[in-house]
């Protein structure tokens, strides 16, 4: 076992009434670790009070060895990528992260060349020079993953990085993600969506409510979830066609149109995921522009494992 990256003992974060993170004492270890859970499960503020942006109401976060909270040293080590968007739209991408690398410390020489390397990581130097307001949703979290990682973090946080990208984009962000962390660099990932958690790591940790209900290896879950029918909705060029392809498979249990998107309830999730990814490699039905699975998927597969 690798030493531990980072440590929650007896955290919790209330907002108000309202609890955040409810007493949780977990050991993150090094290399990619997957955060599992379903919308409001408390991702966001585990990430929050990882990267010190919060203060736990009770307990004690330690991170890549220290205390987070009120430690700016520690926060040029770390690389976060938040949920929300919250940029200048005026600037260019290249402008965007030249600014924010300079805030540690960079001369504006040193913070092009590092801005224009964190933009070719993410595939993005084609559009260094557009203004972000210009940006498609996949284009803007992708700038959002070349800010995280400009300034060559130990640690990085990503909050649902793969959010409004089409399925080859996520394939390539996904590759992305692995070889960043291929030279012994860590990675906190958070996700509502299984399949893509374990394309990157088997090392999970599922999170509900703001309790961690288990950590470890994503195969041993898995099968629970695979019980489960999971719900895809799918925008494509030719929803049609798509649909009458999709018909032909065992494990699409049944499907419908809902507005211009094909919503899919399939058997075996994984498959029908990688097929989707294929298809919109191959374009056989033209673009798949985007493929998203409501989280009720995994809100129904955790109270069941809660039960
Ligand atoms: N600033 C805030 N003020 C009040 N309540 C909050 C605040 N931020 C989060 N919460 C509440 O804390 C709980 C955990 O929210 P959190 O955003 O951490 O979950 P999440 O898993 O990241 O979900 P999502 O993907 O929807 O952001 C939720 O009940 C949420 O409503």
């Amino acid at each position: 076992m690798s030493a531990a990256i980072i440590t929650a003992d007896h955290v919790s974060k209330w907002y108000g009434q309202v609890i955040g993170l409810n007493d949780v004492s977990v050991t993150i270890p090094a290399g990619i670790t997957g955060l599992l859970g379903p919308n409001g499960a408390g991702k966001s503020t585990f990430m929050k009070l990882i990267t010190g942006q919060l203060k736990p109401s009770k307990g004690a976060m330690t991170v890549l060895g220290g205390s987070i909270w009120n430690n700016p040293a520690a926060y040029t080590r770390i690389g976060f990528c938040p949920e929300q968007d919250a940029f200048y739209e005026r600037m260019t991408g290249l402008e965007w992260v030249s600014a924010l690398v300079r805030l540690n410390g960079y001369s504006s020489t040193e913070a092009r060349h590092a801005a224009l390397g964190a933009l070719e990581a993410v595939d993005l130097v084609p559009a260094a020079d557009k203004k972000i307001g210009a940006y498609s949703k996949g284009m803007r979290q992708r700038v959002k993953l070349a800010q995280a990682l400009v300034h060559d973090p130990d640690l990085l946080i990503l909050d649902e990085p793969l959010t409004g990208m089409d399925p080859l984009m996520r394939r390539r962000t996904i590759r992305i993600i692995r070889e960043w962390a291929r030279d012994g660099r860590s990675v906190l990932v958070s996700s509502h969506i299984l399949h893509e958690v374990e394309a990157m790591t088997s090392n999970v940790l599922l999170i509900n409510n703001g309790r961690i209900l288990a950590e470890g290896d994503v195969h041993d879950i898995r099968g629970l979830i695979d019980h489960h029918p999971h719900t895809v909705h799918i925008r494509a060029e030719r929803p049609r066609e798509l649909a009458r392809e999709c018909l032909s498979y065992a494990y699409v249990r049944s499907l419908r149109f809902e507005g211009d998107a094909l919503v899919v309830e399939t058997d075996a999730p994984d498959t029908f995921y990688t097929q989707v990814t294929n298809l919109a490699a191959a374009e056989t039905f033209g673009r798949i522009e985007e493929v998203t699975s409501p989280d009720d998927n995994l809100a129904a597969v955790f109270g069941y494992l809660v039960k």
